[in-house]
Formats: structure tokens, C-alpha cells, sequence
């Protein structure tokens, strides 16, 4: 079956005003309308940033049980740290997710307004000692993906006929959080509600996500049908979260994604989403011109953190309630 899901090619339209932005912006605008899913290609990250992330997920993944129990994610107010697995079930019908990882996200100081208010998402990170390069190494990562995340969200206002710098001020202090995950083969004799990871739509804005060769990866069609997201050499694949319909009142998808290591021969599947979730004040509410006249706009407003604490709340169970 040939990959339904679109290649866009970002070269030129990597920075503002780039001569390419608007036919790239149409692009995204079909992709967006469609599943939501679409791979960037020639997206300035070079594929060895990308192969240094996959060698510390390996070797981070890799540290000892005792170590990521201790640095779980239930001992960080803002679920940084090692998730064991089976710690979330992603698909409330489906078994708990075959799948663990790391997570961590930006360090804010202490001073630090969101910080002081003790807003979720906030906290610190967990780091493992033995790992002593790990932080500078994946805040460098951080750094590369939120210039490529700043620059789609600006190319997905202009999708939207909106200024360039429409979603700017949404930016400022974002939630954002780098997963590597490892996903064990796929159980032997599983059953069909066994999963890496549970059918799900993202909750963020935007996320993208650097997959190994194996695939696995799954998207809902708007017509229901499962199709994989195969792995394309030197592509992310992006996929807008459940913040973006909110935004153009559903004219843009968040499509349901699921994850089996099925194709890996045995071998763990590792992934490296990386998801930019927006300022935690960002409003999220209909953007111009997308509620026809005389309607209503479909979702009630939110902030982006209230959004993304219910969903943590919904997917990790009553631990997470407890932060
Ligand atoms: O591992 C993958 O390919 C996808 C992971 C995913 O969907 C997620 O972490 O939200
Ligand atoms: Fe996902």
C-alpha cells in the first residue's frame, strides 16, 4: 500500500518570510485537514543529532531497574524521569502500554514566575548520576526541536491566513517534553488490546518524532482505517495534538495513532517524540475565520495547561493525581 501519509519538504521555507512558505503552508494545511500526520524532510536537524539521541535513549534505557525506580515519573511533580512499564495505559480499553521510557523537558530557574506558582509541567528534572552528560545533551536536542517546532507553528499560521507570528505570544514559556522510549517485542501470544502504545491522539500542539528503522507506528485514516507510518530516512514524522482542533474549531486533526513492535525480529523499538505543548497561560479558543458565521465555536475555551494536566490525569491514573 503506498504511504498515504504526505512527505513536505521544508528547505525552503525554513525561516520567516522564506520564498517557499506559502506553497509549504498549503501543504500542511491539506495534511492538517486530513489526518493530521505528515513526514518533514530537509528540516536543518542534521542525522547525527538525531543518531546521538538514539544512542543515549539506548544507553539511558539501559541503567539499572533500581535506578529508574527510584527517578520515576510519580517522584517528579512535573512527570519528568523514568517511566516503568506499564505505567500509563494511553487506550483506557486496552491493556496497560507495553512500553518504558524517559522523559524530561526544560529546565526553568527557580525564579521563574510559572515556577514560584508551582504550575505543573514546571518542575525540574529527574537525571540519572550516571549519565553526568545527559542533561546538556538532551537540552541541546530541546533546543534544535523547539526551533523547528517555533518555525511550523508559524507556517501553520499562515496555513491558516493568519500573520506569520500569529501563535508568537503562545510560546514564551512552553511545556515541552522530550520521551525516549524503548519498546520491548511485542509479547509473544499477545492478545488483540495488547499494545506499545495504546490508540491515542496527542494532547500538545505539536509533536514531532524521531523514529528507529523498525516501524510500528499506526495512524487512523479520516476514514477509520489503520495505516502505517513507515520510517523514512531523514524524516520526522509530525503530528498535531488535540490543542490545534481546539484552535481552528476541528477544521485540523489530531488523529489516533497506536504503536506495536511487531516488525523488529525481537529487537526493542526505540522512538524519541518530542512534544511542544505551548505556554501554560496560552488560551486555546477558535483562531479568526475558522467558526462559519452564525455558529458557535464546537470546543469552550481552555488555557494549554489546564488542557494538558487533565489529559495526564486521565492516561497515568490517580498517582499523577496526586501532583
Ligand atoms: O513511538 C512512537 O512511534 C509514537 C509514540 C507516541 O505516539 C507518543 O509517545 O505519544
Ligand atoms: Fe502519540
Amino acid at each position: 500500500m503506498s504511504n498515504p501519509i504526505p512527505i513536505i519538504n521544508l528547505a525552503d521555507a525554513l525561516q520567516p518570510g522564506a520564498p517557499c512558505s506559502v506553497e509549504v503552508a498549503q501543504a500542511i494545511r491539506a495534511a492538517s485537514m486530513a489526518s493530521g500526520f505528515f513526514y518533514v524532510r530537509n528540516h536543518g536537524v542534521p542525522p547525527e543529532v538525531v543518531a546521538r539521541q538514539f544512542d543515549l535513549a539506548r544507553q539511558v534505557m539501559a541503567l539499572p531497574l533500581s535506578t529508574r525506580q527510584a527517578l520515576n515519573v510519580y517522584a517528579s511533580p512535573g512527570m519528568r524521569g523514568f517511566e516503568i512499564e506499564g505505567s500509563q495505559t494511553l487506550d483506557a480499553s486496552a491493556r496497560p502500554d507495553v512500553k518504558e521510557s524517559f522523559q524530561c523537558g526544560m529546565d526553568y530557574p527557580d525564579d521563574h514566575p510559572y515556577v514560584r506558582a508551582g504550575y505543573h509541567f514546571y518542575g525540574h528534572n529527574q537525571w540519572p548520576a550516571e549519565m553526568p552528560e545527559l542533561p546538556a545533551q538532551c537540552n541541546a536536542y530541546i533546543q534544535r526541536m523547539l526551533g523547528l517546532t517555533r518555525r511550523l507553528m508559524e507556517l501553520m499560521a499562515l496555513s491558516l491566513g493568519l500573520p506569520e507570528n500569529y501563535f508568537e505570544h503562545t510560546g514564551h514559556s512552553p511545556m515541552v517534553t522530550l520521551r525516549m522510549i524503548r519498546y520491548p517485542a511485542h509479547p509473544e501470544g499477545a492478545d488483540e488490546r495488547t499494545f506499545g502504545a495504546g490508540a491515542h491522539t496527542d494532547w500538545g500542539a505539536i509533536t514531532v518524532l524521531a523514529q528507529d528503522a523498525y516501524g510500528g507506528l499506526e495512524v487512523q485514516t479520516p476514514e477509520g482505517d489503520w495505516v502505517p507510518a513507515t520510517p523514512i530516512e531523514g524524516c520526522f514524522v509530525v503530528n498535531l495534538g488535540d490543542m490545534i482542533p481546539r484552535w481552528t474549531n476541528g477544521l485540523y486533526h489530531s488523529n489516533p495513532h497506536r504503536v506495536r513492535n511487531v516488525h523488529s525480529r525481537g529487537m526493542p523499538r526505540y522512538s524519541i517524540p518530542f512534544f511542544y505543548d505551548l505556554d501554560y497561560l496560552a488560551r486555546i479558543e477558535a483562531v479568526p475565520g475558522t467558526v462559519p458565521p452564525g455558529e458557535q465555536p464546537r470546543f469552550a475555551p481552555c488555557t494549554a495547561g489546564e488542557h494538558l494536566l487533565q489529559m495526564y490525569r486521565t492516561t497515568y491514573g490517580t498517582a499523577a493525581k496526586a501532583v
